[in-house]
């Protein structure tokens, strides 16, 4: 606004003619029950309130005046805005290549800097008025009666320090409401894009509930705010109502004394009602509402421009602000886990190095924590002490969103979800051409069964209707399409017969990244150059050359298997 000073000073010209009908109101009325109807000349009454009636319109003309600088004033802060945050969004987008694909930004940007021009405007339109009113009736008064002066002007200081408080409160709470109802939107909107993913697992009940608690909990903070915001009444019955009070009661004695003439009386209440308590009210209002989301919106702003330029390091990271790792090595350092603060550790003290691009087998007993490694591996726990680090970096650390695409976790259990062929297979891939699609299909033999369902693009209504194996070789396929660069399958092999596992791992093991295969079968091992068994008093790992008589549970294992002890293929 300071570089509006031209305006600015028009603005203040035309505000002060818009307050002459206040100011000379109570005036008016003074003289006009003075020199006019209690003096006997309701002509000279009558003249005076006509003086009134011009003054209005000489206040209308004001009002009008003040539109031209008022837009003026509006339109520059708007621009002021845009340009800040503009600025503040293309340098953001340079620096970071990755978040400039995120166009909600501007949307958002614009919906708030149009916002804060809107607010602007409705606070120079309300309270601007409002502050010159009460200027006048303080003036007119201290001109009329200065002991009904002196108390307003009391009651307004306290009615102001009491607003003060009030906003801090006010803001607070409202800031409480606003991050509920941000909270409720992330939550709905988790639960509405996993949709399927929620009805699949059967987890309606469990996010219905989430999202109960976050209504249930912005419902809260909306009423905290709104009770909170009720407390506002005091302040007027502070700023008007108790000078007002005063003056009736003080009245008589005032008249008697000759302190004040009635009409004096008349014109310090006309000031009072008719101008104080709606200026007060209309403070009120603005102050609480406008001001309060004006001055919430502005810091959201200057807090998306004063954002530093991103470091060197920070201009590779992947969405989250973490710097993507130079590669996808997976490293264990004294990994210990355990389910629960009571219970054995499932994982103990664990080192274990899995270079970029390495096919790793790990095979153990039922129990002995093959898929709580896998787990730990993938991310999807933390480890109770010890490092668990992703090219380097702990993967607590990383970006949630780029972990999951990075690394993919198949369980024995295979998600199919109700949608066409090709929707399974592109899950993780959306952009996949078709040639890649057919590629997969022809790879882990499901043309037979795309034929059967009637095409690519027929629906899978039942998906249950598909047998165990034909699920696995179809998430099978959707994880050899995906962009992962770390596989680990957990026994995502286990319904397949020997040979369309050997096919499918074939397969992953030709694809470019580091592959972790959870073993079920001997050959499964065979196929790994490098394996590691998780056996009681410790792990043990190398080729099947170093751990085939070594390993007691290794030998046992393979020879129960129906292994025999060829060399890894
Ligand atoms: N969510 C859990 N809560 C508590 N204990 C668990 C949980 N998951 C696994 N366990 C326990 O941790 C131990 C290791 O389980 P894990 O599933 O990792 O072994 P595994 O080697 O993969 O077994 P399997 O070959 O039978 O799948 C077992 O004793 C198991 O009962």
């Amino acid at each position: 606004m300071r570089a509006q000073r031209r305006s600015m000073r028009a603005l203040l010209a035309w505000s002060l003619l818009e307050a002459v009908p206040v100011l000379l109101s109570g005036q008016l009325m003074a003289a006009a029950m003075d020199h006019g109807f209690l003096a006997g000349d309701p002509v000279t009454g009558l003249a005076l309130l006509g003086a009134y009636g011009a003054a209005l319109l000489l206040g209308a003309f004001g009002t009008r005046q003040v539109m031209t600088p008022m837009a003026t004033v509006v339109e520059s802060v708007r621009d002021r805005l845009v340009r800040l945050v503009v600025s503040a969004a293309l340098r953001e987008s340079v620096a970071r290549p990755e978040a400039a694909a995120d166009d909600a930004v501007v949307a958002r940007t614009t919906r708030q800097t149009e916002a804060a021009r809107q607010l602007t405007a409705g606070l120079l339109l309300t309270a601007r008025p409002v502050v010159f009113s009460l200027g006048a009736v303080v003036f007119g008064l201290v001109t009329l009666v200065p002991q009904i002066a002196a108390v307003t002007v009391a009651a307004l200081c306290l009615s102001a320090v009491l607003l003060l408080r009030l906003s801090r409160g006010l803001r607070e709470r409202y800031l409480a409401a606003l991050a509920a109802e941000e909270r409720l939107a992330a939550v709905a909107g988790e639960a509405l894009s996993g949709l399927r993913d929620v009805l699949a697992c059967g987890a309606t009940h469990h996010v219905g509930r989430r999202m109960e608690q976050a209504v249930d909990a912005q419902a809260q903070a909306s009423m905290a705010s709104a009770w909170y915001g009720a407390r506002r009444i005091g302040v007027i019955v502070i700023g008007a109502k108790l000078p007002l009070l005063i003056t009736l009661v003080m009245g008589p004695w005032l008249i008697r004394t000759g302190t004040a003439t009635p009409g004096a009386m008349l014109g310090a209440a006309t000031y009072l009602i008719t101008a104080l308590e709606p200026a007060l009210r209309q403070v009120v209002q603005a102050v609480a509402n406008v001001g309060l989301h004006l001055g919430v919106l502005l810091g959201r702003l200057a807090d998306q421009v004063r954002e530093q330029p991103p470091t060197r390091d920070e201009v590779t990271s992947p969405p989250g602000g973490s710097a993507e790792p130079a590669h996808t090595g997976l490293t264990l350092e004294k990994v210990t886990f355990a389910y629960g603060p009571d219970s054995e550790p499932v994982v103990e003290s664990l080192d274990l190095t899995v270079k970029e691009g390495e096919h790793l087998a790990v095979m153990g007993v039922s129990g002995a924590g093959k898929s709580t490694l896998a787990a730990l591996l993938a991310g999807l726990e933390s480890p109770d002490a010890g490092t668990v680090s992703l090219g380097s970096r702990n993967v607590s650390g990383l970006d949630a969103a780029w972990l999951r695409r990075t690394v993919t976790l198949v369980p024995q259990q295979s998600y199919v979800f109700a949608g066409t062929v090709r929707e399974n297979l592109t899950y993780a891939r959306p952009g996949a051409t078709e040639a890649d699609v057919a590629q997969v299909v022809d790879t882990f033999g499901l043309t037979d069964l795309v034929a059967r369902w009637g095409g690519l693009d027929a629906a899978l209504t039942r998906p249950g209707a598909l047998s165990q194996g034909e699920r696995q070789l179809l998430v099978l396929a959707r994880t050899h399409l995906s962009p992962a660069r770390v596989v680990i399958l957990d026994e995502a092999t286990c319904h397949l017969d020997p040979a369309a596992e050997a096919v499918a791992e074939q397969a992953f093991m030709a694809r470019p990244g580091t592959l972790v295969v959870i073993a079920h079968r001997a050959s499964s091992i065979l196929r790994a150059p490098r394996v590691l068994v998780l056996q009681p008093g410790g792990v043990m790992e190398g080729s099947h050359r170093d751990l085939i008589g070594r390993s007691p549970l290794y030998t046992e294992l393979v020879g129960e298997w129906g292994g025999t002890a060829g060399p890894p293929r």
